[in-house]
């Protein structure tokens, strides 16, 4: 299980085989400068991004009406992102240099550690988009 905290009340309404994903996307806006890229790269350059970031929740038992989670529990990381993200410099933000994958394995880490999960739930992956076109992704097997 992740998470500090267990939002596992309720009866277990379902367990297959299978499993149970679910999916929230969340956008915020950011300024970036990346290093260590070769002389003129365009990314050297101070721009920005609207970035959406989309995070995967799983599980193999779902719980109360037939939930893996309530989306509502994961409304936490749109205050942190709202918070901590919208509209800053991330070199500022973040101890990594802001890359699309070190960003997705920050915001894992965060939402690993402080989103309430009913029991048997995790976070299973987190997608950062810079744009429609280019994402990355860090995922973890059930822990
Ligand atoms: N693997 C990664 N490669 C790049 C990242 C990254 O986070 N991970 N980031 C950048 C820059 O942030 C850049 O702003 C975005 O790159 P790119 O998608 O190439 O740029 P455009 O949105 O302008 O897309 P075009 O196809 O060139 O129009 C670079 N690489
Ligand atoms: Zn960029």
């Amino acid at each position: 299980m992740s998470g500090p905290a267990s939002a596992g009340s309720g009866p277990v309404t379902a367990i297959g085989p299978g499993i149970y994903r679910i999916y929230k996307s969340f956008m915020f806006e950011a300024a970036h400068q990346l290093g260590g890229l070769p002389e003129g790269h365009k990314c050297g350059r101070l721009h920005g991004h609207g970035y959406t970031v989309e995070v995967t929740i799983a599980s193999r038992r779902l719980t109360g009406p037939g939930f893996v989670v309530d989306f509502a529990e994961l409304d936490l990381l749109k205050r942190h992102l709202d918070g901590e993200f919208d509209h800053r410099f991330l070199n500022d933000v973040v101890d990594v240099e802001p890359t699309s994958e070190n960003l997705a394995r920050v915001l894992f880490d965060w939402c690993a550690a402080h989103l309430a999960l009913p029991d048997g739930a995790f976070v299973e992956a987190v997608r950062v988009r810079e744009t429609a076109a280019s994402w990355a992704e860090y995922r973890q097997d059930n822990p």
